[in-house]
């Protein structure tokens, strides 16, 4: 385990669990060792001179105090390692999260980090800080009460001994045995967690439903099967934690028989045997203490395989050589796409000149969203190239690509900030003018003046207090000042209100303007903006060419707009009048 500690965390901090691990060893030998001195202790006190137990009290207090300060610095130095660890493990989780392709992010990945970075963190790093002190204690010390055992006696050593390899067989098979359910039992708790975001996210469309006042019956099973899977855990682990008990009782009581065997022969004294039960039962309480260690060390260690598989996880391979593009033109050639075992994009070619402007146009689900974040590298593609200025992307690095390309997504997230903290994301190191300038462009002092708070007022968690049409604008500013020279837009499917359509609509338009844009395109008007137009289905371009051309050819994509204009999705007005 502490192999995989230091795998996980990177060998630099081997030395410090080293040096841990050594002290308190070096604690519990001591500790077992100032056992061993109860038994001259025991033999004088019970002898013919009592006070010749004078010296021995003597070392035994002295032995104590020594054990007490080992413990006390190996427990410091334990302390001290896991919160070094703790560190170093949260810094490499956010390095490594940040460089991994933002693909990966995906719903459930959410959820499933945030515990990792929370408690599983902790849980894993806390190994060291509480867990190895009582874990070693309870191994080493019972050794080396063992191996004071067989130097004063023989057979009574031998008896003891016997208890050894059954401790071990009980905990090698409680570990084997709950590994099923250990592994259910976390992945119970982990789904509960999700449901209660989930359900928690959920409450506006629980309450529209009218099951407000109602419990969720989705997260009712989850709670349940969560509960059902503790209980079956804390079953499981009963005949371990037993049959510890029962290895720990069957030791004491045969070092009882043996010891009084040979007090009856003469061969120990009867104060020799007192001491070696005495020796026994301090051995009882760490020995039986293994059963709890043991299930939260299995714990910790599912959360460390768990980190290692993240940490594992490969980020986007950055070039050893990174090319630099001279031009901005896009060109997709001949690329493959699969999320999972879906294909999204089968051998699709394209290019968007240096300063055109593509639509790109088809079903729900076509792999128009995807196109654009291929461009972006959210993912590498699987088969085939996408291009900038003639430069593959991935031979270029993550952050000139990404220096080089503003997004408009669909979903806006807004930090819970000032309107213009926000904008300034686009570009951090942004002057108030060039900020005040693209807001302005995006249409958004005109939201800012409406807000109580002005340029001060905060938007809310995920921008809350804003509308979907004034988080666009905000979007919109972000991409004009970052002033990149290729636009990636993922229109809204929404329907926004005239007042923000237009102004969502006029910031696109200076947003688009001298710069290589590909958009995917929901409705006419924007189409109508473009200088070609891409019909994507089942992953390829289906046709290409002008807006008007398409219409004339009345192929699928002409099709498209009528089943649109059919369904009144407000883009038939278009189709029917040839305008937008
Ligand atoms: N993160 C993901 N994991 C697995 N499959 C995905 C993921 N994202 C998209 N897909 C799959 O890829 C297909 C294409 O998705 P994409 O978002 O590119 O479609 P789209 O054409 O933009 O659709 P829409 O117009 O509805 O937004 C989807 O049908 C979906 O099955």
């Amino acid at each position: 385990m502490i192999r995989t500690l230091l795998r996980v965390l990177g060998h630099e901090y081997a030395r410090p669990v080293r040096r841990t691990v050594a002290l308190m060893t070096a604690a519990a030998v001591a500790e077992g060792l100032s056992y061993a001195l109860l038994v001259p202790l025991l033999r004088a006190l019970f002898g013919s001179t009592p006070e010749d137990a004078w010296p021995w009290l003597a070392a035994f207090g002295a032995a104590v105090a020594g054990c007490a300060v080992l413990r006390f610095v190996s427990d410091l130095s334990g302390f001290r390692a896991g919160t070094s660890l703790l560190r170093g493990m949260y810094h490499r989780l956010g390095d490594h999260l940040a460089r991994l392709p933002i693909g990966w992010f995906r719903g459930g990945r959410l959820g499933e980090v945030s515990v990792l970075a929370s408690q599983g963190v902790l849980q894993a790093m806390g190994v060291i800080a509480h867990l190895l002190a009582p874990f070693v204690s309870a191994l080493v010390t019972p050794l080396t009460v063992l191996a004071v055992l067989l130097a004063f006696n023989w057979q009574l050593g031998l008896a003891a001994l016997a208890a050894a390899p059954l401790v071990a067989a009980v905990q090698v098979w409680t570990a084997r045995s709950m590994a099923a359910t250990d592994a259910e039992r976390h992945r119970r708790d982990h789904e509960a967690t999700g449901r209660v975001v989930e359900y928690l996210q959920a409450q506006p469309v629980l309450r529209a439903g009218g099951h407000g006042g109602e419990r969720f019956r989705l997260l009712d099973d989850s709670l349940r099967n969560m509960r059902d899977a503790s209980r079956r855990s804390t079953l499981a682990a009963l005949p371990g934690s037993l049959g510890l008990t029962l290895v720990v009782q069957a030791m004491f009581s045969v070092l009882l028989v043996v010891g009084a065997y040979l007090a009856l022969d003469g061969s120990v004294g009867a104060a020799e045997v007192l001491a070696i039960l005495v020796l026994a039962a301090r051995c009882a309480d760490p020995l039986l203490s293994l059963a709890g260690i043991g299930g939260r060390l299995r714990a910790a260690r599912q959360e460390l395989g768990r980190l290692d598989a993240v940490l594992s996880t490969r980020p986007l391979p950055e070039p050893a050589e990174p090319a630099q593009p001279a031009s901005h033109g896009l060109e997709f050639e001949s690329v493959s796409f699969r999320h999972g075992d879906r294909r999204v994009l089968d051998g699709l070619s394209l290019s968007v000149p240096q300063g055109g402007r593509l639509a790109v146009v088809g079903p729900s689900g076509a792999g128009k969203s995807t196109l654009l974040q291929l461009v972006a590298r959210f993912y590498d593609v699987e088969a085939g190239a996408v291009r900038m200025g003639g430069v593959d992307v991935r031979a270029m690095r993550t952050e000139d690509l990404m220096a080089r390309i503003a997004i408009v997504f669909q979903d806006v997230y807004l930090f819970d900030g000032t309107i213009e903290e926000n904008v300034r994301i686009g570009r951090p190191g942004a002057d108030e003018a060039a900020v005040r300038a693209a807001a302005s462009a995006a249409r958004l002092d005109e939201v800012v003046e409406r807000l109580p708070g002005g340029w001060a007022a905060q938007v809310g968690e995920g921008g809350a207090r804003l509308s979907g049409g004034e988080r666009q604008r905000v979007s919109i500013a972000r991409a004009l000042l970052k002033d990149a020279p290729v636009v990636l837009l993922d229109e809204v499917t929404s329907a926004l209100d005239p007042v923000n359509e237009a102004a969502v609509h006029e910031g696109i338009e200076r947003l688009m303007a001298g710069r290589t844009v590909v958009m995917v395109a929901h409705r006419m008007r924007t189409v109508q903006r473009a200088d070609r137009v891409a019909f994507l289905d089942g992953g390829r371009i289906v046709e290409q060419g002008g807006h008007d051309e398409l219409l004339r050819r009345g192929g699928r994509y002409a099709g498209f707009w009528e089943i649109a204009a059919g369904m009144g999705t407000g883009v038939g007005v278009g189709v029917a009048s040839g305008e937008g």
